[in-house]
């Protein structure tokens, strides 16, 4: 049947069928990770891995390429065993069991559709290796396509469909026995741009309104800021910090989670005198109690727009610098400056009406609070 009132190719009209939520309810599980470690030879891939995850939660594994995301996430699903530690949902040992019985919805990058089977087929598969009976997977089935607004290309095979229509297509397949847990690793990674952002907002509404606990993986910063409940970012195969998008953003607790989640100046601090902290390359010194508490190497971390041209109040710390670069980005301009003390430090400025953006060369003075600066440890050199 060919698709008539429904143009199923434009991402926009993969809105989803809020009605038909009503009929499907899952009910999201809690996961607990108790000390997962695994190694592949002399290569730790995780070390002592331990997190609760709430019902209900979406929670995101985030980190770069290599840091053990995909290990965690296969602990989780059963395909690769731990070698010590254990793991629970609502309670109970799954650490054995293999991973058809630990009845997890599952989503993948390469949307791991059967070629050979059609959209129906692939969608009902799940229920069928479940013995669930004729009529139920049809209604199952419909109710599903009905969300995705898939139902006029039941008939389709995989080859037929684009990436979008066939990463719904995968989303169906995963929540179509309403299972608890919903794993996604990177799936929407083959995607382009215009049709991420589409689909993060789908898989949000379709985890909130189903209630199911999400662990998604992604080494995009961007994407687990717009769609996590919490934020877990493993770096080397540990966890580095665990945190909502605001307080990872807001209060980064190592100078590696301060540049990796969301752009940053880094700037060298100095906290050798007590009650007070020096930030050279900023020509900045500003009182801080409880700087001294603190031993190692530690940096400010500076997010661009907390840089501003405004009058200097009260304790505000005077930055003056000469523009090098101004990118016009519509309602926002990104400057690239120098400080007098040499640092190139990056800021942003939402744009007013008739604004004059500041040329290369000139000489413009910032302000900083001095709250607004977040000292961060290298936890690399301090150790661990
Ligand atoms: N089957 C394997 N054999 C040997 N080493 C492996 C195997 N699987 C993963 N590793 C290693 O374990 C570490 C963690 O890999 P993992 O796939 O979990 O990382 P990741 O964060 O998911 O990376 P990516 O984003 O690139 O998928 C890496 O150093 C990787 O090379």
């Amino acid at each position: 049947m060919v698709p008539t009132m429904v143009d199923v190719n434009k991402p926009s009209s993969g809105t989803l069928n809020r009605e038909a939520f009503s009929k499907v309810k899952a009910t999201g599980a809690t996961i607990e990770f108790q000390s997962v470690r695994k190694a592949y030879g002399s290569v730790t891939a995780l070390h002592d891995f331990s997190l609760t995850i709430h019902p209900g939660e979406f929670l995101t594994i985030l980190g770069s390429s290599g840091s053990g995301k995909t290990t965690a996430l296969n602990a989780l699903a059963g395909f690769s065993g731990a070698d010590s530690g254990d793991i629970l949902i609502d309670g109970k040992s799954v650490i054995d069991e293999p991973p058809e019985r630990r009845n997890l919805g599952m989503v993948f990058q390469n949307y791991s559709l059967f070629p050979h089977m059609t959209v129906f087929d692939n969608i009902a598969f799940p229920l069928r290796m479940r013995r669930a009976p004729r009529r139920e997977i049809n209604e199952r089935v419909e109710r599903v396509l009905e969300i995705v607004r898939l139902g006029a290309l039941a008939k389709r095979m995989p080859r037929d469909l684009s990436g979008g229509q066939q990463q719904r297509v995968a989303f169906a397949r995963a929540i179509v026995f309403e299972p608890p847990v919903l794993l996604m690793d990177e799936p929407l990674g083959a995607l382009d741009l215009k049709l991420r952002e589409a689909l993060q907002f789908e898989i949000k509404e379709i985890q909130h309104q189903l209630g199911c606990t999400v662990v998604y993986v992604t080494h995009d910063q961007r994407e687990a800021l717009a769609m996590s409940s919490r934020i877990v970012v493993l770096r080397d195969g540990r966890i580095e910090q665990v945190g909502t998008p605001s307080e990872m953003y807001d209060a980064p607790k190592s100078r590696f989670v301060a540049d990796f989640i969301g752009q940053t100046n880094l700037l060298a601090a100095d906290l050798s005198t007590a009650g007070s902290v020096s930030i050279s390359e900023l020509g900045a010194v500003y009182r801080d109690a409880d700087s001294q508490a603190r031993q190692g190497a530690w940096y400010a971390s500076v997010r661009p727009e907390k840089l501003q041209r405004r009058p200097a109040e009260g304790a505000d710390i005077a930055v003056g610098v000469t523009v090098q670069e101004a990118v016009f980005l519509g309602d926002v301009i990104e400057y690239s400056a120098r400080t007098a003390h040499g640092a190139l430090i990056h800021f942003r400025e939402q744009r007013r009406d008739r604004d004059r953006i500041p040329e290369r060369g000139e000489t413009i003075s910032l302000v900083l609070r001095p709250s607004d600066v977040v000292l961060v440890p290298d936890l690399a050199k301090t150790g661990r």
